[in-house]
Formats: C-alpha cells, structure tokens, sequence
C-alpha cells in the first residue's frame, strides 16, 4: 500500500528578495535588460515534509526566514525557485487583521474575510453567529475595527480563519497577542482540528507553546533547516542557539535529532522518600548566603540530567541539587514531601543585580512551577568577586506522579543577560499521588467529602447543610 500523501512537501524551496536603490529601478531594469538590483536571500534550499494531522512548530531567531516560508506556503509570496506540493484547503493566519479594513465594522469584516477565504455569501450568512461567538466580540460587532485592541482584533481574525475549517492551518505568532484565556480557547480548537486530522504549522517564539502543542519542530538558521525533531530537544537546542555558542559548533545543517530519551530515575537514596524528613521549615526561600571562596570541585548527584547550559561567565555555577532535610539527593519525591533546590555560584566579578531561578518542567518541556529572588523578596543580590553564594529554594512538592526537569542559573536583573543557566539540570520522578486522577497535574492537598441531606434539610442553606 502507497504512504498516504503528505499535507505539505517542499523541494530547494528558495526565496530571495530583490532590493532596488530605486522606485524607477525596476523598469530600468526591464527596459535597458541590465540588472539594477541587489539580491536578500531569504531562504536557501528547504527541504520540508509536513504528514497529514501533525502539528509542527516553527523556532528560528529574527530573519532566520520563518514568515517567508509561511507566506509560500500559504500561497501568498511567490518562490524563486523550488518545488512545492500542497494537498488540501488551506488557511492562514500569518498577520494580524490582514485583508481587514480598519472602517469597516467587526461584521463587515467577517464578510471580506470569508470571501477572501473562498466562502461563499450563502457560507457566511450560516457561519457569521459562530464566529461572532467565537470571538466572543458580539458587544463590539458594530463598531469598528479601528477601536478594537490588538487582542480584539487577533479574536476576529483568528474566529474568521478557522471558520473555514482547513486542511492545513497556518498561525504565525499571531495568537501570542490575545490572551490567555482566548489562547488556551484557540489550542483547544487546534488540537480538535488535530483530532480531526487536519494539519498545522505553528511559528512561535515560545518554546513551551512548542513543547506543549507540537509533535515536532524545526528550526530554521540563517534560511535554511538548521534542525528537526520532537518538539522538547528542538527547544532545548534551540536555547543553546539563542545563548549558546555559534550554531556550526552544535549542529551541523540539515540534520535531525532523535527524540530525548529521559532514562528511568535513579532508585530512592537511603531511606523511603516517603520518609523524606522537613528540610528546616524556617529557613526562608532563597535564603542567599554569600560564602567565602570555595574550591571544591561539582559533586554530580544521582538525579542530574543533560541540557543545555549558557551564559556570560561573571560566575560559575559549581553544583546544585534537589536534596531531602538530609542534604541527600531526590530522584524520586514523594508527593507532599519536602525538598531543597539548590545551588552554588562562584562569582568572578562583582555583579550589581544579581537573580537567581529555579523552575520546574513537567516531559512536555512545560514549566509547572518557578521561583526566582525576585519573585520571592522583589530584590536583586550584590556579590563580589571570589563569593559563592549558596542559593536555596524549600517547598512542598504538590505535582502529580510524573517526570520532571529542573532548570536553573542566575541572570543579570537589568537587562535578562544569563550569567550562568542550565536547562534541565536536574530529573526527578513524583511518585505516591493516589486517589487523584491520573492525568492530574497538580496533587491539591485537597480532600474529598460526601454529605447526605434528608428532604427535610430542603430550604436549608446548603453550606449549612455540609458543615
Ligand atoms: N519584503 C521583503 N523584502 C526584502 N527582504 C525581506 C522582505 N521580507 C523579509 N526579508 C528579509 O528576509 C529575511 C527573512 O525574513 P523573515 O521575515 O522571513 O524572517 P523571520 O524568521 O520571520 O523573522 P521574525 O522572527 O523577525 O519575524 C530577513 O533577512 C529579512 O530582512
């Protein structure tokens, strides 16, 4: 039997831009056959096959050529060179209220922008009180689209484009403006288009909406496919292209990752974790103790992970831990445990603003929980050249059973500059949440209660009825 088709097949797809010095250059051009422009390669040679019901995601720093890519996708840039095979409807959502004419009301444009879609008349007369709804915008149908807020109008456009119901839909950042209620609404109804075995391509800065919405992701460097894979090391290596060393030096082009293989956590230290003891319940969160100068060497605990690690080098990070009330390493935490985060730092400069972090991500790359100083005491830390500073963060660990990854490091508060961070730094496995669903995220310290009242209880306030 034949592989199904799939929704989207690109071969040495390139883009280059012409650039004139001159509106009159152009004709010049044509007229005297001598070239007058010069010459933006936007995308170099792209490969890319894309199956029918994935949703991929689409990581590149500015000017890496993503947009370019989306816009011959969606058929509204031509290529200069290249194949290019489609197969099925398409929708995109690449700016924000394109095609939309800012004095015509919400309504008006509900109509353009179906006709622009291909709907017919008829097609929109049946759908507009759907996308109405959707967009939850029927107060301000009326007015127009000038006086909406950015938001608002991501809401229109957004409810106007899945009305179509695509094959293939393509969203270019453009639901990172509504907000989060209205985002988490539209991914609901991304993944229902998955369900249905519709195809999206997805180009977002944010690399947890990568991770939780994507099965893969690429990423493009330069114009070109740097790498691709499942959607969590794309992310990381990703991170390392931000902040890490040159691209050459981590991943050579055009090659693709095999998935994160996240290796069983190591057996519980000494003792049940269940027995995991308080670890001094006074000691406050991100108590920073600057230290004399130490030299010894990272103790690697039985709960380390790989990731990537940037920064500035002002310090240096020397170990850090998940660890019980008895300084000994977490693998496995029971749920309703204490635990420790820490770590150490060694400053070779003086550093004015110092932050620290820690932040915990559940397998899908999502954060479930941070922490920072500033969040913690809303100040930043002064340290010396030669300090260590021992940073620690005490909690409770109320996650449901799963695998999770801890990230890590201190950043400059003025600017965001990392001086020293670690994606991943550390595994550990939540265990004992019973009684809870299983694919619960959180284990609420929460108890469930059942009361029966008599028919005579009836007219009684039920509050009072339950106590
Ligand atoms: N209309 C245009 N004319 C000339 N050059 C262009 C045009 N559009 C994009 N470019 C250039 O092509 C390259 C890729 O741009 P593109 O917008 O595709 O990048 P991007 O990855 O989407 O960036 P961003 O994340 O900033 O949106 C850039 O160097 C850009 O300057």
């Amino acid at each position: 039997m034949n592989a199904p088709e799939p929704a989207i097949r690109a071969r040495k797809l390139r883009k280059a831009y012409r650039h004139y010095a001159s509106p009159i250059d152009p004709l010049l051009e044509i007229v005297r056959g001598v070239p007058r422009h010069t010459e933006q390669v936007a995308l170099r040679s792209i490969d890319l096959e894309i199956k029918r019901g994935e949703i991929v995601g689409i990581l590149g720093r500015n000017g890496a050529g993503k947009s370019t890519l989306l816009k011959i996708i969606a058929g509204t840039l031509e290529r200069t060179s290249g194949d290019l095979d489609i197969n099925g409807r398409i929708t995109a959502i690449l700016e924000l209220g394109t095609g939309f004419h800012p004095d015509y009301t919400g309504r008006e444009n509900i109509f353009m922008g179906g006709l622009c879609l291909g709907m017919t008349r008829i097609e929109i007369d049946r759908k507009i009180d759907s996308i109405i709804d959707f967009s939850e915008l029927r107060d301000v149908i009326d007015q127009p689209f000038k006086t909406y807020s950015t938001g608002m109008q991501a809401r229109l456009t957004f409810s106007t484009a899945i009305s179509v119901d695509p094959d293939i839909l393509i969203v270019d950042e453009a639901l990172s403006v509504g907000d989060a209620r209205f985002q988490m609404k539209c991914f609901g109804w991304i993944q229902q288009l998955k369900k249905k075995g519709a195809t999206v391509l997805l180009v977002s800065h944010d690399t947890n909406t990568i991770t939780t919405f994507c099965d893969r992701a690429m990423i493009l460097e330069n114009g070109a496919v740097f790498a691709e894979g499942d959607a969590k090391p794309m992310t990381v290596l990703y991170h390392n292209l931000l902040f890490g060393q040159s691209p050459a030096a981590k991943q050579p082009e055009n090659t693709t990752l095999e998935s994160v293989s996240i290796p069983d956590a190591a057996p519980p230290p000494a003792g049940s974790p269940s027995e995991a003891t308080l670890v001094t319940e006074n000691t406050p969160i991100a108590a920073l103790t600057p230290q004399a100068a130490q030299t010894q060497a990272p103790s690697p605990s039985s709960s380390q992970a790989t990731g990537a690690r940037y920064g500035s080098g002002e310090a240096e990070l020397l170990d850090w831990g998940l660890v019980d009330g008895q300084d000994r390493d977490m693998p496995i935490v029971a749920s309703g445990a204490r635990f420790r985060l820490k770590m150490r730092l060694a400053c070779r400069e003086d550093i004015q603003d110092l932050s620290f972090g820690f932040a915990i991500k559940d397998r899908k790359g999502t954060v479930v929980w941070g922490k920072t100083n500033l969040t913690a005491t809303q100040q930043a830390y002064s340290a010396h050249s030669g300090d260590v500073l021992t940073v620690t963060c005490d909690g409770t660990m109320w996650l449901a059973a799963g695998d999770y990854f801890v990230t890590l490091g201190a950043a400059r508060l003025a600017d965001g500059t990392k001086i020293d961070f670690i994606e991943d730094a550390l595994q550990f496995r939540v265990v004992g949440t019973t009684g809870i669903f299983t694919t619960s995220i959180v284990n609420l310290d929460s108890t469930l209660a059942v009361v029966a009242a008599s028919t005579m209880d009836q007219g009684k306030p039920a509050a009072e009825a339950l106590t």
